[in-house]
């Protein structure tokens, strides 16, 4: 089946928190509209960029876009930002059932707001493996009062001036800023909020009976923030992750990083006399954010019956212990696809923080991205020269460098190579963390993979070496889009090259991209067939298309 979408984006005025901004919505609403079909349909979207000034796509997080690798929505990699004015028709194939979303991928638009849910069920007749009664989806954001041009010039002075933490974290695109629902618990000390519900901000409330299984959907699009959700007094059952399904395991609280998805269950077996809480906390990085809260609102209840209990308390946010272990519950569904026994190519990517001429960056292996003004897609496809650095970039770091010190150099680059890996290859990248530029400071950062599942083999402490080859789960480690490496440590993940196209993967946090913290990966891209032309009416390829050598 095909669905059809026609969506303006444009900014508008909106209250995400009770202060209003200047937000990018699309056809007048924030957060935008979800998407839902079901896995084999296709989807349409006609977008046309009502931003006055600017140019715009959309990425679709987590759909592997096989054969449509111009609809990935990235900006000079898979396609030409969308003029102000223009129209540019994605239309892709949903061919996994999932929790899924989509945002803007062009400078930091993601972090204006341009962004919602895409949810894919079961191809009809199919069944998922496992029963739920009821379900909610919950999309988690955080929000700035600061606006993302203002951010973006900020990150990228001299001395750069860091974006600090959130004003807000909303659920849904609603967050309550300057008061609590949980008023009297609040620390520090906050008005209770005075919400009718009709306001733009007011929460969502998950309207539930007793004695039911219910599925909620998460996926984070933080700008910035980890997260942690808990629903007071109810277990979860973790049982997807990325669109994948996985071992269910079952916990008190959920970690989730920006650009992941879960599904979780939950029943509804407590006092069915009361409403409880549901919350979500920063972590891993110190917090200066209030908890966001919503209710659980157990029928026929009132839902202006707050809980009596405090909302859960998050896990100190550097126990990372704590997220450790729950990384380490992930695991494939069995009867996942398993990953090859053997690779081909093994690349190490370090992350470092650095200063190049005294601008803060990030850098892998000492490069620091920047995007050609051509798209990759259609230079590598047409053999254009001068689009980019054709120099490819290192596939390793010096075996002597102490990942646990600052970037003793300030030598990194600025670039934009391109890893040129082969077809139906399987390839090993080792993320690999270091100290940043302050003392003893090392970041999570969440890897995001486009095209692509990969599979996580293992993380690890301090640097990576040959010997924790061998501690690798080949044996059911989940598939997954997103990945974290926590401080000072590593993450190993393995896939294989099986979807012409040109692909990102980088760090998903917003001004961390912005900062440079992204390599670009490129596969049989001889292969891809018809792309359309409107997808490279810039740069170098626009200037060949006006010469009609290629259609
Ligand atoms: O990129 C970042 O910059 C700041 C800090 O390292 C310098 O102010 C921070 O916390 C980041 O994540």
């Amino acid at each position: 089946k095909t669905r059809h979408f026609k969506w303006e984006v444009g900014y508008i005025h909106w209250s995400t928190d009770g202060e209003e901004s200047v937000v990018m919505g699309i056809n007048g609403a924030f957060p935008g509209p979800t998407i839902r079909g079901r896995a084999g349909d296709i989807i349409v979207v006609e977008l046309t960029n009502k931003l006055h000034t600017e140019g715009v796509v959309i990425h679709w997080h987590g759909i592997r876009q096989f054969g449509t690798p111009w609809a990935d929505g990235t900006a000079a990699i898979s396609q030409c930002a969308i003029n102000a004015g223009e129209t540019f028709v994605y239309r892709f194939k949903v061919d996994k059932a999932g929790t899924y979303f989509y945002h803007g991928h062009y400078g930091m638009q993601r972090s204006a707001g341009l962004y919602g849910s895409l949810i894919v069920d079961v191809a009809q007749g199919e069944r998922e493996p496992f029963h739920y009664d009821g379900e909610f989806n919950l999309l988690l954001s955080d929000w700035w009062h600061k606006g993302s041009h203002e951010q973006e010039v900020d990150l990228s002075s001299n001395p750069m001036r860091w974006i600090g933490e959130p004003q807000t974290l909303l659920i849904n695109g609603r967050g309550q800023y300057n008061c609590s629902m949980a008023a009297q618990f609040s620390n520090p000390r906050l008005p209770q909020c005075k919400l009718r519900g009709g306001e733009q901000y007011a929460p969502q409330i998950l309207r539930v009976r007793p004695n039911k299984t219910y599925r909620l959907r998460l996926a984070s699009t933080t700008a910035l923030a980890s997260l942690n959700l808990a629903i007071g007094g109810h277990k979860m059952v973790v049982v997807e992750a990325d669109g994948n399904y996985v071992q269910p395991f079952s916990v008190q609280d959920i970690d989730i990083y920006s650009g992941e998805s879960y599904s979780i269950l939950f029943t509804t077996n407590q006092d069915p006399s009361k409403n409880y809480w549901i919350s979500t906390s920063v972590r891993g990085r110190e917090p200066n954010t209030p908890q966001a809260l919503t209710l659980l609102n157990y029928l026929p209840n009132s839902p202006s019956k707050f809980p009596t209990l405090p909302p859960p308390i998050a896990p100190l946010w550097n126990d990372y212990n704590h997220s450790k272990s729950f990384s380490n519950k992930i695991l494939a569904l069995m009867g996942s696809p398993k990953p090859p026994i053997k690779n081909n190519r093994r690349i190490v990517l370090l992350n470092t923080q650095n200063k190049i001429d005294g601008y803060t960056k990030w850098a892998i292996n000492n490069v620091s991205l920047v995007l050609p003004t051509t798209p990759y897609l259609g230079s590598i496809r047409y053999g254009i020269n001068n689009a980019f650095d054709t120099r490819p970039p290192p596939d390793n770091f010096p075996r002597d460098y102490d990942v646990m010190k600052q970037a003793p150099n300030s030598n990194a680059t600025y670039g934009n190579g391109v890893y040129m890996l082969k077809m139906n290859n399987t390839i090993d990248i080792i993320l690999q963390n270091a100290n940043a530029l302050g003392k003893g400071a090392s970041e999570i950062h969440p890897w995001h993979l486009h095209g692509h599942d990969f599979w996580v083999l293992g993380y690890g402490e301090g640097k990576f070496s040959d010997k924790d080859v061998k501690k690798f789960n080949l044996k059911n480690p989940p598939l997954r889009n997103t990945v974290v490496i926590y401080p000072y440590g590593w993450t190993a993940l393995r896939f294989v090259t099986d979807n012409p196209g040109v692909w990102a993967f980088h760090c998903h946090i917003e001004p961390h991209l912005h900062m440079g913290m992204g390599v670009i990966l490129a596969e049989g891209v001889h292969l891809v067939k018809n792309i359309p032309r409107e997808a490279l009416a810039c740069g170098l390829t626009g200037k060949m298309l006006m010469t009609n050598k290629h259609n």
